[in-house]
């Protein structure tokens, strides 16, 4: 037997939520451009888990039912209010969340097919309401309750900031939603849908799933990228950074990938919202760095930038806390797990790789008083 390393190149299951064909990233067979620009976040996590797009009336109820399950148990949020919020990271925080919220769900234990699907709306209105009361919370403010009339986007704005979003915010929230819903077999759907393979319930496959997502090889790279940029300052100090960087072999986060070996169709989504947010505020300086640091990455190492890259100047244009981009990763790809766990229930076998035994060979057992 011999290990692949980091399962590179090996195919583990087949699915048909979303595919990495010739650098050309796929929702359901729709391209992930054609939605970036078109669809609503809301009409790609029907996409996602009901396998087609939504007509008017499908994506009308759809919303109203995300809408319903939005708000928290009471008791939670006097729990979240109790907890040591200020020291902890918001991603540790929502994975320690939603899996009390589990605790909280009537359905938490029922298998059925129309029970995951319940838990999966729940999951998906209820990430939005955690990540924002954490926020409000840990700031002295109390939780804002969404808005039935506002989108998924801009609830989620309004429930951040207390304020209904301008449009351009609620556009560039939508599409960064979008861009983040699913990507094949990453590392947390990896995750994922090992948990819920074992026949474990869809509160532990998300909840295990945060946790390979908070990694900064994986989504937390986006709050790391807005940390090197702030390191760097200015532009003029990009070309001193990457070759002291690049000399000491440290890995630039926001660049490269598994997958993708001729870039990231995702980023230049992000690169157009980056330059359109930092010119509305003024900050262009995040913009223009960030594609020196592309150019120069690019020329120096053959490296591209991956989704993480231009999200953190999106986000950071959007007033947001650097610690809750990742959280807000976490807050679009819970669909894209959601989809692959109620896929990977629809025809189940457990994933129980091998590993290469490397250690040692025929130890003789000691007794404890003679070692
Ligand atoms: C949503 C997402 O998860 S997207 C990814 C987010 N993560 C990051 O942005 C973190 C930075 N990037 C990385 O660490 C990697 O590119 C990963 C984790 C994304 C992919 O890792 P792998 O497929 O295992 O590639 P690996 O780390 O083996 O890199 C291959 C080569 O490219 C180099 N390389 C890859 N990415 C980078 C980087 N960001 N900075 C510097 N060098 C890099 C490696 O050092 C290695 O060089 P070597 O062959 O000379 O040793
Ligand atoms: O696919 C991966 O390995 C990482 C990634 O880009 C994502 O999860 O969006």
């Amino acid at each position: 037997m011999t290990a692949t390393r980091g399962l590179e190149g090996i195919v583990a299951t087949t699915s048909s939520v979303s595919s990495i064909i010739d650098d050309v990233l796929t929702y359901r067979g729709y391209s992930i451009d054609d939605l970036a620009e078109h669809a609503t976040f809301e009409e790609v996590v029907y996409l996602l888990w009901n396998k087609k797009l939504p007509n008017q009336s499908e994506l009308e109820q759809f919303k109203a039912e995300l809408s319903e399950a939005s708000e928290l148990p009471a008791e939670l949020l006097e729990q979240m209010k109790s907890l040591p919020l200020k020291n902890a990271h918001p991603m540790t925080v929502l994975r320690t969340l939603i899996s009390m919220l589990a605790m909280y769900d009537k359905d938490a234990e029922d298998m059925s097919t129309e029970g995951n699907y319940k838990k999966a709306i729940r999951l998906q209105a209820q990430i939005a309401s955690i990540v924002t009361a954490f926020s409000r919370i840990r700031e002295g403010k109390d939780p804002v309750s969404p808005k039935k009339e506002l989108s998924f986007a801009g609830n989620f704005l309004y429930m951040l900031t207390g304020n209904e979003p301008d449009e351009i915010s609620e556009t560039a929230i939508n599409k960064a939603l979008v861009l983040h819903a699913d990507h094949e077999l990453n590392a947390s759907t990896f995750t994922a849908r090992v948990c819920v393979a074992t026949l474990s319930d869809i509160y532990s496959g998300v909840t295990a799933a945060i946790g390979a997502l908070k990694g900064p090889l994986h989504g937390g790279a986006n709050e790391q990228v807005m940390k090197m940029l702030s390191e760097i300052g200015e532009e003029n100090n990009v070309d001193s950074y990457l070759d002291k960087a690049i000399e000491n072999k440290q890995k630039i986060m926001g660049f490269g990938h598994r997958v993708y070996k001729n870039g990231d169709p995702r980023a230049k989504h992000l690169r157009e919202m980056s330059k359109q947010l930092t010119t509305i505020t003024g900050e262009e300086k995040w913009y223009t760095m960030s594609v020196k640091i592309e150019e120069t990455l690019k020329q120096k190492k053959g490296l591209l930038p991956n989704v993480d890259f231009y999200s953190a100047s999106v986000y950071h244009s959007l007033g947001i806390d650097h610690d809750l981009f990742t959280p807000i990763f976490a807050v679009s790809r819970i669909s894209g797990w959601n989809a692959h766990i109620l896929e990977q229930y629809e025809d189940n076998r457990l994933i129980r790789p091998r590993a290469d035994y490397i250690g040692p060979d025929k130890q003789m057992y000691v007794p404890l008083d003679q070692r």
